[in-house]
């Protein structure tokens, strides 16, 4: 794949942009098993890759420009924005969907967040698209300050954008460097729904969704195809999130508990376990690096950030009668760094899957079986 914006300098976040696909792959691979060297008995499955452009499903566009005239994308040295709304690795729903939304900003006369001189309001545009196309849109604002003119021209929006299926005000008060504030303002819709192999993951605003909707599946499925091999009755699904793992992993019989720090996400997973009609399939609010493992379950399925589980949830699994851990991470580091903090598993099995094509990053998906 070739991109504009890398050839000619503007912007530079997919650091592997020009780099054959195959090549890529196999450098991560090479990365992941110099990282999982310490382990030669595990066995490599063919990994799962991505189509290497539009396949990311959310995009985080920083705005700049003026009211009349915004920019979608990034700011530049001088803290400029830049347009970068023809970017090619995201899903092309999302692109069709920046020229309305630009439109709106401009009718709305909601003026762009100017950060040298602190001036201005709306800082980014979130925007994640489903698999069947709906959209959910979030415009971070520093104030209120324009909510009235947003709902006034919102019918119009809605009018041009039929998909868009949730709209919020998210408000990031502070002049920070983050993404998002914590107080979101709902205007259209609750829940977008993620439809993936047929299991509606209903997500909220803030909840974290795997950014690329072809291999998420993938993921979920193979966690599911490892917990039935061993047949577990038992399962637990720890840093759940909306509760994709979780609600794959259901059987007959079978009992899963997912446990998440983000309320709201909880929130959703329960919704979606409902839906579903799946009543052993259960959520709690919490932190995973605090369980205690006295009643441990057969399985444990971990999707941590990329931290990693950290000294002290290792050395509870490791001391627990839990027979089967599927491990999938976005930090192969922090993953290698885990399976020596649990030295009562042996790593069996191993497979990447390529969530995030043009980039040095993959998710990496390791089953440990008790010794
Ligand atoms: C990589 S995401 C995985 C989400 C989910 N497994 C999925 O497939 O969508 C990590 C999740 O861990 C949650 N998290 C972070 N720290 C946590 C903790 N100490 N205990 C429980 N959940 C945590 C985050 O809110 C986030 O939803």
């Amino acid at each position: 794949m070739h991109c504009g914006y890398f050839d000619n300098g503007i912007c530079r976040s997919c650091t592997l942009m020009g780099t054959p696909y195959d090549v890529q792959v196999a450098g991560k691979l090479a990365h992941a098993r110099e990282l999982l060297s310490p382990w030669p008995d595990a066995d490599w499955l063919a990994p799962m890759l991505s189509r290497p452009s539009q396949f990311r499903n959310r995009a985080k566009m920083v705005v700049g420009g003026t009211a009349g005239n915004p920019t979608l994308g990034i700011l530049d040295a001088a803290r400029e924005g830049v347009d970068l709304t023809g970017c090619g690795i995201l899903a092309p729903g999302l692109r069709a969907a920046f020229a309305p939304i630009a439109a709106f900003i401009a009718r709305a006369r909601i003026t762009p967040y100017h950060v040298p001189t602190r001036r201005g309001e709306l800082k980014n545009v979130l925007l994640t698209e489903a698999p069947d196309g709906a959209l959910m849109l979030r415009f971070v604002l520093r104030s209120t300050e324009p909510l009235g003119r947003i709902r006034k021209h919102l019918p119009t929006l809605l009018a041009d954008l039929p998909a868009l299926a949730v709209v919020t005000v998210n408000l990031l008060p502070e002049h920070k460097a983050v993404l998002e504030g914590e107080e979101e303002i709902m205007l259209v819709g609750e829940t977008l729904r993620m439809r993936l192999d047929g299991i509606v993951l209903h997500l909220r605003p803030a909840s974290f969704f795997q950014t690329n909707s072809d291999i998420a599946p993938g993921l979920y499925r193979q966690a599911r195809d490892w917990i039935d091999e061993v047949d577990a009755r038992s399962v637990w699904d720890l840093y759940c999130g909306v509760g994709g793992f979780a609600l794959h992993a259901a059987a007959p019989g079978r009992s899963v508990h997912g446990v998440e720090v983000s309320d709201p996400a909880v929130q959703s997973a329960r919704l979606s376990a409902a839906e579903a009609g799946l009543p052993d399939v259960t959520f709690s609010t919490g932190d995973a690096t605090r369980l205690d493992a006295a009643d441990s379950p057969d399985a444990v399925i971990v999707n941590p950030p990329r931290r990693g589980l950290g000294d002290r949830l290792c050395a509870t699994l490791d001391a627990s009668g839990v027979s089967t851990i599927v491990y999938s991470s976005c930090n192969a580091l922090t993953l290698a760094r885990d399976i020596a903090a649990l030295p009562a598993y042996a790593l069996k099995r191993v497979r990447l899957f390529d969530m995030f094509p043009q980039t040095e990053h993959y998710e990496i998906m390791v089953l440990l079986t008790r010794r």
